[in-house]
């Protein structure tokens, strides 16, 4: 006599199954202890819904190869896991025979009873076209859902009939177990090759990455018991792998290696399987190899891998040059945009000097783009990857012992364990961008070890490790002359607008002169140099500065390119949260750019629109004025200008006309919305 221990929902499903008893298993659901109908079919133990499912699919009830005699009291307990039975079989046994003891009637009596009930000829109100749909989308979820299971049990089990046939059916040969494998991993565990080879032909993504973790993270992540999760583990991927050990981006190829056969190894290789993908950890597959062929092979692959993603990579350098990337984010500064692209495709064509990092002192008044600039350049450089983007904030290292918090005290001193902040992450990163924001407030003591780093590329921390950084780019930020630089731009433009009006008026043909301005030398020499020399204090620090690079004030038409990402930027917001289409006239960016401080930069911008836009917007929503799905248009009003969404605080404000907030109904027509303003104090106190 076989038993099968599956969770509640299941005895529902598959009420051929008799309940004989039920257990808490320490699991999130209650263990039920099936047994079968007398002489049906044999059930191996089973404890998930995929097991129940693939065996009485592969068992019909009618070829039961050996019947049985089902009485409760003649279950024998099969377990796969005999230590967690010790937790489990006594209180099984307990409740089995208390059941039959009292006679209690099983579940799936009491089921076939709910569902008399259910029948009675009042008892249902739904609407049965209703149901239907519902329970067709939902058998058509749970049947494809079943296939996939059984998909990966097959890879597991090297079923190759099973597989191709669940292939032709159309199953996705990428789906992914709930806890995140797929069947390429799991065969590349089980050392199947031939299940691999077909999925491959199929179409199977040799370089997907696992999204399990280790147990008890994805525990957490999924909100299912972490015993559970690693019985699942054991059982349906592997049980020869670390429980502890993270393996979230381990790919086919990882688990080849890590199940030391070669054969898969190859077959994945082969079939475009990338040896320089690394996990979570930043391991690639070469680092699990044994010595002799199978790191060979790694080596040989990486090598031609390292070769076509080098041709690949220029190639897409070409036809997408970093200055274009870098428009998609950056608005203006086009000069600055032109410097650092240049040096960066010195540095990746290798015409640059190997013994020194790149470095870069970005300048200019705040809100203008440096930051962005910097993260763009990381993201460039590093796709996404967090550690690629270093960011230390200088005005923390403003005294003389916080050197020591800068690259960790030496052996003795508090802290010497913890490390330094900057030699921490360099350590994980040592070709990083590394961003110094203000580094005009760093102490001199700072810039000595800066100047370290620039001059060698390599840093030596508390603990008297050296870490190799002549890959890093170093970008300085400073607002030290900021006030000089837009002065001298503004006076620049002016010029420029000057003489583009008297082409104008003596009709020339080139009157396209545009808004772009560049620095002088000149200016660069006899303002900038001695500013940043009387600062800095030391010729060597600036001479080690590869590229100075000045950022400028917008311009007007700079200003509508921000003012217009602002607003299509609440417009998605609007879409997404509220299904509300929101629309603006060309006037409003005018009016909107007004709201421009140079102190600010595009700072300045973003308050504007939220002071002037998203805060009606926000109002009118509060006193339900904003029906689900409607069109709105902000235009200016002209008559209008009291400021009062605003915040009448300056005198450019009151002579800023107001922006209005429309209605569009489906005829075009625009109502005005008739917000009501927030209650001002005074009027507050009189209401109460
Ligand atoms: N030129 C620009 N194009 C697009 N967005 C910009 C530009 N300049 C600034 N911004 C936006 O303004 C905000 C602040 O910009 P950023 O952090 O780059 O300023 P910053 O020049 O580094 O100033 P600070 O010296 O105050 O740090 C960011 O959200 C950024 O996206």
């Amino acid at each position: 006599m076989w038993l099968s221990v599956a969770s509640r929902p299941l005895l529902t499903r598959y009420p051929q199954y008799r309940e004989v008893g039920s257990a808490g298993f320490g699991l999130h659901n209650a263990v039920r202890m099936v047994s079968v109908a007398p002489g049906k079919v044999k059930l191996n133990y089973c404890r998930t819904e995929r097991q129940i499912a693939a065996f009485t699919s592969s068992l019909p009830v009618s070829e039961c190869p050996q019947p049985c005699d089902c009485e409760a009291k003649n279950v024998k307990i099969k377990p796969q896991y005999p230590h967690l039975t010790t937790r489990w079989s006594p209180k099984l046994n307990e409740l089995k025979y208390s059941n039959s003891a009292t006679g209690q009637s099983s579940n799936h009596e009491q089921y076939e009873r709910s569902q008399k009930k259910k029948r009675t000829p009042f008892g249902n109100v739904t609407p049965v076209g209703v149901i239907s749909v519902a329970a067709l989308a939902y058998c058509l979820k749970k049947d494809s859902d079943l296939k996939g299971e059984a998909l990966l049990e097959a890879a597991r089990t090297n079923n190759v009939q099973e597989i191709s046939r669940l292939l032709a059916a159309g199953i996705d040969q990428n789906i992914r177990h709930r806890l995140g494998w797929t069947a390429l991993m799991v065969a590349a565990i089980s050392r199947n090759h031939n299940v691999v080879k077909i999925l491959l032909a199929a179409g199977a993504d040799p370089n997907l990455g696992d999204e399990f973790s280790n147990v008890y993270d994805t525990s957490r992540e999924k909100g299912i018991h972490s015993l559970e999760v690693m019985v699942t583990r054991e059982d349906e991927f592997s049980n020869r792998l670390n429980n502890r050990a993270s393996f979230r981006g381990c790919t086919a190829l990882h688990y080849a290696v890590l199940a030391d056969d070669l054969r898969t190894v190859q077959i994945l290789l082969e079939a475009g399987a990338n040896p320089l993908l690394a996990n979570e950890m930043g391991h690639t597959p070469l680092m699990y190899a044994k010595e002799g062929e199978m790191l060979k092979l790694l080596k040989d692959w990486e090598v031609k891998f390292q070769e076509v993603q080098r041709r690949r990579e220029a190639e897409e350098r070409r036809r997408f040059p970093l200055e274009r990337r870098l428009r998609e984010h950056i608005i203006g500064q086009e000069g600055a945009i032109n410097t650092v692209a240049a040096a960066i495709r010195r540095k990746e064509n290798g015409w640059y000097d190997k013994e020194h990092p790149l470095v870069f002192l970005f300048l200019g008044s705040s809100g203008i783009g440096k930051t962005e600039l910097a993260k763009q350049v990381a993201r460039y450089m590093h796709k996404d990857a967090k550690k690629g983007f270093i960011r230390m904030d200088m005005s923390e290292f403003q005294d003389k012992h916080e050197v020591a918090k800068f690259i960790g005290s030496p052996p003795g001193y508090v802290g010497h364990e913890e490390g330094g902040q900057l030699t921490k992450k360099l350590k994980q990163c040592p070709n990083a961008v590394v961003l110094f924001d203000e580094v005009d407030k760093a102490h001199p003591d700072v810039l000595t070890v800066m100047l370290q780093l620039f001059d060698e590329g390599r840093l030596t921390d508390g603990k008297g490790k050296t870490i190799e950084c002549k890959d890093a780019i170093f970008i300085m930020t400073s607002n030290v002359a900021s006030d000089e630089i837009a002065q001298h731009a503004l006076q620049l433009r002016q010029e420029v607008q000057e003489l583009s009006r008297r082409r104008i008026a003596e009709n020339l043909d080139d009157v396209q002169i545009g808004d772009k301005i560049t620095i002088s030398k000149q200016f660069k020499e006899k303002v900038i140099r001695p500013i940043l020399k009387a600062h800095f204090r030391r010729d060597e620090f600036l001479g080690r500065i590869n590229e100075i690079v000045y950022f400028l004030p917008f311009c007007h038409s700079e200003l509508i390119q921000l003012v217009n990402k602002e607003l299509n930027f609440w417009a998605k917001k609007a879409k997404q949260r509220h299904n509300i289409t929101l629309l603006w006239d060309r006037e409003v960016m005018d009016v909107l750019a007004g709201g421009y401080n140079l102190h600010y930069g595009a700072r300045s911008i973003k308050h504007e629109v939220e002071r002037r836009v998203v805060n009606q917007l926000a109002a009118a929503h509060e006193q339900e004025l904003l029906p689900h799905g409607c069109t709105l248009r902000l235009s200016v009003d002209e008559s209008d200008r009291c400021g009062l969404w605003g915040g009448g605080d300056s005198e450019r404000e009151a002579r800023s006309p107001a922006l209005r907030l429309e209605i569009v109904g489906e005829d075009s027509t625009a109502r005005k919305l008739d917000i009501r303003p927030p209650l001002i104090p005074e009027e507050l106190a009189f209401s109460l």
